[in-house]
């Protein structure tokens, strides 16, 4: 497509849009711009000269790849393909022979009008005269020269033409302006629907030389256009001059006359350049208007209308290929944290910076927009197979493995990807959408920076997501969510040093369900911040009636999603949890998970130093799987490190995995910490976790989490867990 073979382009004389000079070559801003993208793109251009009308025919055929200026219609664009951007902004402009009194459409009854045939100013003008109800007679040219020239040599009584010929041309031929102008249209390149994907090269490259003030296509416009500024006719110096020495000649009411003659002049003069100035006000605003109805004003991008209006130029391609083409919806992840802990301005430049690290990473003919919010959409075209939309993807994901510069603060960005593919998951845009959203729902709640590409049962997920989370607000409300714990004991004496409180939903429909179906859900839906502060109270209540009970001091740890830790109040709801419960403060481990620390570390920090303010204990969870420096975990206030229990699984059968837990365990007491090990399965791993000096264990080999009542019964009575209780 245009890569492969010569471009034939049809060309016509619409000077100074497209045209033929006296030497036979081609000329005008269409081909200075068409010529700059084919030398970029190491076309052979080869120009087919025709009228207009046999232009169009021969384009319906195939037998032409491109047409150069022209204008955009609706009815057309069910015909051809046409490049999403414009070249310039035209509209229809009447002229008329010399001394008639025409001014306004009504004043062309009965005359003769010549229209240049299949001109999309002729058929709107001649409409509009139809409307009006006024009769005309019209006369079909092949061009606009002759449209005006028809005028001149008395042939027609006026002539409809665009207003950039006109302005450029007019005045070589005995014809007057009317103050009649109509129908602004825009002018671009278009092709039938075999070339969409050489129209669809040449709108990328002319929105790139649009978006450069120095580019090619501004020079090509202001040679074009200013070389041949408006000029006031040169007959009408002559014919004034020569009517004001009639007059004069006349005699008795002469002067009179003249100044008559004079005034009407200027007036008109001035009304011309009045009307000019307001057409192009307008067309400056509807030029504006159009790009904001179809880019994002912050980071420049195209935005979901404008993906949506290139839809079918996207997808002819592949379409005629018999190929792929795939759709990546992008959502950045935690941008909400971003937001709500170094404000919105922050955000802002995050999302520019992610723009800019996505958009640096496409392939030439990948298109990138803004859906809004944390969202981007890739359009690619070049797709073989699902490797090469898989491979795009992970490009995507590289590109932000580097943190952002945000006011000096290294942030780190990532991003979830859903993949849609057409025509294999869906045809139309609505379902290729829906499909890649669903797709990136999944990526998000498999944990984030990661790809997904789109699977049936995807969108039934979706669905049920959003009925969970209704649901689990009214569970909150109807007390159908309980807690379980599952106790912590110390590995060297075997004494219980406290529980963690895990939630259950007792779902009247599903029966009890486990944390992980529900709780990512509540995390994206915001339901987990008052199912959270539940959470909290509740299991500050139960450890302060344990703390009555038992010689022993126990504690309680909570899990804090990260959306919880950034809500506002966060410290204040747990400030209440405890006065409310009168549960010492010393008394309640917070987790959070590492992943939470590399959001944005600012605020994690200052929200940490306020929990240990209030005296909690601060535990991260899962440790090992994220990314923490130990040079950071340093500065925070924290008191525990969970190993995940991902490598307490492989120990100490699999090498790595004890190297990995014996590592934490030095590291961490060497920055003063206590070591919790979860999920301890065997008693091997109590022997290896406690000869290496892991303080605390937890797992199903101690015991499961279990209910309220259960665990008060499983509690030993003097505290102390012994393998041989199990
Ligand atoms: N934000 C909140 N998150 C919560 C809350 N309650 C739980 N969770 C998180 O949900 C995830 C799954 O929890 P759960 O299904 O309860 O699983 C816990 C244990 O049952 C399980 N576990 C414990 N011992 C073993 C074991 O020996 N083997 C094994 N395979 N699994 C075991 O581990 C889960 C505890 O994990 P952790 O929190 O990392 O200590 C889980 O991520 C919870 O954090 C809540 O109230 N809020």
């Amino acid at each position: 497509d245009g890569a492969e073979r010569a471009v034939r382009v049809g060309v016509w004389d619409n000077p100074p849009i497209v045209f033929r000079d006296a030497a036979g070559r081609h000329a005008g801003i269409a081909i200075d711009v068409l010529e700059q993208i084919a030398r970029a793109e190491g076309w052979e251009l080869v120009y087919e000269h025709a009228p207009w009308g046999e232009l169009l025919e021969r384009m319906e055929r195939g037998e032409i790849d491109l047409l150069t200026g022209i204008g955009y219609s609706a009815e057309r664009a069910g015909r051809f393909v046409f490049t999403g951007e414009s070249l310039i902004g035209n509209w229809g402009v009447v002229y008329k022979g010399r001394g008639l009194p025409i001014a306004s459409p009504l004043d062309l009854a009965n005359r003769r009008v010549a229209f240049m045939r299949n001109a999309i100013h002729s058929d709107a003008f001649a409409d509009l005269l139809r409307r009006f109800q006024v009769r005309f007679t019209a006369l079909y040219t092949d061009s606009y020269e002759d449209a005006l020239k028809a005028v001149a040599t008395g042939a027609a009584d006026a002539a409809v033409v665009n207003r950039v010929f006109g302005t450029m041309h007019a005045h070589r031929y005995a014809v007057d302006i009317t103050g009649i102008v109509f129908n602004p249209v825009y002018v671009h390149y278009a092709g039938h629907a075999g070339t969409a994907g050489l129209v669809a090269r040449i709108d990328g490259h002319l929105a790139r030389l649009k978006a450069q003030p120095d580019s090619p296509y501004y020079a090509s416009l202001e040679r074009w256009l200013t070389e041949h500024e408006v000029r006031a006719p040169t007959w009408l110096p002559a014919a004034i001059a020569g009517g004001a020495l009639a007059l004069t000649l006349v005699g008795g009411g002469a002067w009179l006359l003249r100044m008559q003659v004079q005034r009407r002049t200027r007036e008109l003069a001035l009304r011309s350049n009045e009307l000019e100035a307001a057409i192009e006000q307008r067309r400056e605003a509807q030029e504006r208007l159009k790009h904001f109805a179809l880019y994002d004003a912050l980071t420049g991008l195209p935005n979901r209308a404008s993906f949506l209006e290139r839809f079918p130029v996207f997808v002819a391609e592949p379409e005629r290929q018999k190929s792929r083409a795939a759709v990546l919806f992008i959502d950045i992840d935690h941008l909400k944290t971003v937001n709500e802990s170094l404000g919105h301005a922050a955000g802002d430049e995050l999302i520019r910076a992610v723009a800019e690290r996505l958009r640096a990473c496409l392939r030439a003919n990948d298109s990138i927009f803004r859906f809004g919010g944390d969202e981007f959409l890739v359009a690619a075209n070049q797709i073989h197979s699902i490797g090469d939309a898989e491979a795009v993807a992970s490009r995507l994901l590289r590109s932000l493995k580097q943190p952002v510069d945000i006011a000096g603060r290294p942030v780190y960005a990532s991003a979830s990807i859903g993949i849609a593919v057409y025509p294999d998951d869906e045809t139309t845009v609505e379902g290729l959408l829906k499909c890649a959203d669903a797709a990136m729902y999944h990526a998000k709640e498999h944990g984030r920076n990661r790809y997904q590409l789109y699977r049936s049962g995807l969108i039934d997920a979706v669905v049920e997501r959003l009925d969970i989370d209704t649901r689990l607000r009214q569970a909150l409300e109807r007390a159908e969510l309980t807690l379980h714990y599952q106790p912590i004991v110390a590995l060297a004496d075997g004494r219980v040093i406290g529980t963690e409180a895990l939630i259950r939903w007792n779902d009247p429909e599903h029966g009890l369900m486990r944390p992980d179906v529900f709780i990512p859900h509540a995390e994206r839906s915001g339901a987990i911040v008052p199912v959270g502060a539940w959470v909290l109270s509740e299991a500050c209540r139960q450890a302060i009636a344990w703390h009555q009970d038992s010689p022993e001091p126990l504690s309680v740890s909570v899990n804090v999603s990260a959306r919880q830790f950034q809500e506002p109040n966060f410290v204040g709801t747990v400030e209440q949890a405890l006065v409310d419960s009168g549960l010492p403060p010393s008394r309640l481990q917070l987790e959070i998970t590492e992943g939470l620390l590399l959001v944005v570390n600012i605020n994690v920090a200052d929200t940490l130093h306020a929990l240990k303010r209030l005296g909690v204990r601060l535990s991260i969870d899962d440790f090992g799987t994220g990314y923490s420096s130990l040079a950071y975990l340093k500065q925070l206030p924290i008191d525990v490190l969970k190993i995940d229990r991902s490598f307490v699984a492989g120990i100490p059968e699999r090498m790595d995995d004890a190297q990995i837990a014996t590592t934490i365990i030095t590291m961490a007491h060497g920055l003063g910490l206590r070591v919790v090990a979860e999920g301890i399965e065997t008693e091997r791993q109590v022997h290896f976790l406690r000869e290496h000096g892991c303080d605390y264990g937890q797992g199903y080999f101690i015991a499961r989490p279990l209910p309220e009542k259960e665990i008060a019964r499983w509690f030993p009575k003097d505290h102390h867990w012994r393998a041989a209780q199990n």
